[in-house]
């Protein structure tokens, strides 16, 4: 489980008036084990710079992470390793193959060499690889890419998975192939949070939603509390309504 409570970061102003940018502001939700929960909002709401205090990249000038009770800030170290994270930047080793690209990370995290082949061996099926697997990465389509740093992102089995815009790219049939895998990771009992533009993304696979815009958190539910909350039927229509605009929510 993942709570974030009063996460706030600013940046340094670089334009004339030197104005510090507010990217988040007072962020705070709570993304339970055994569920999915989306980080919606559009192009620069905060969703990035959220999930990077999330998973220990960035600290927080306010408030604080909790995963698993642990309190990132009081053991960052702990907290790294019940995660497997997706970045913004995909950056995979382009000398190496998909697979020495997984089996690099499975050692960073101490694992046996047997394990590591059998954890390979499972994300590969599930994340469709195999075509690709012992290629070398360079030359890679996004498609190949993403999978690639998502299974080395899970070699270690972690129980929190925090995944920046995991379909940004993708093909439809990469993209439906990913959502099954995304249910997969939470009927095993994972905690997941993934951040995305695109509603549709949202509403078809999120058991819960926060919605971000201008660093702030509009809104949060399940899906029936968000169509409640706005006395709109379709999910997509709460979506404007909360975030007052649909500019920048498309795939
Ligand atoms: N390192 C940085 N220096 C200055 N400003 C930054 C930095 N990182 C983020 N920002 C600003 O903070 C705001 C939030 O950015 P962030 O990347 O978190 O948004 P996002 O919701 O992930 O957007 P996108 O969907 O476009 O990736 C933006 O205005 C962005 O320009």
């Amino acid at each position: 489980m993942i709570v974030a409570e009063h996460l706030r970061k600013t940046f340094p102003g670089k334009g004339k008036d030197k104005q510090r940018v507010i990217a988040v502001d007072d962020v705070g939700f709570t993304a339970h084990d055994g569920q999915i929960t989306g980080l919606l909002g559009p192009n620069g709401a905060g969703k990035t710079t959220t999930l990077r205090m999330l998973y220990t990249l960035m600290t927080p000038e306010t408030g604080r992470v909790l995963v698993d009770g642990i309190d990132v800030a009081a053991d960052a170290e702990r907290v790294r390793r019940s995660l497997g994270v997706l970045p913004d930047a995909r950056g995979v080793y382009k000398r190496l193959t998909a697979r020495e690209n997984i089996d690099y990370f499975g050692q960073l995290h101490g694992m046996s060499a047997q394990a590591i082949a059998q954890r390979t061996q499972k994300l590969a099926a599930a994340l469709q690889m195999e075509d690709f697997l012992d290629r070398s990465t360079e030359g890679f389509s996004q498609g190949q890419r993403t999978k690639t740093a998502i299974a080395r992102a899970l070699v270690h089995d972690p129980k929190n998975v925090i995944l920046d815009e995991p379909t940004n790219g993708l093909d439809v049939m990469t993209t439906r192939g990913l959502r099954s895998f995304l249910k997969e990771l939470r009927g095993e009992g994972r905690c997941v949070i993934f951040s995305s533009h695109i509603m549709q993304e949202v509403a078809a696979l999120c058991d819960r939603i926060v919605i971000i815009a201008h660093g702030k958190v509009t809104a949060q539910g399940t899906p029936d509390e968000l169509r409640a909350m706005t006395g709109e039927d379709n999910l997509e229509d709460a979506f404007v309504t909360l975030i007052g605009s649909e500019e920048g929510l498309h795939a």
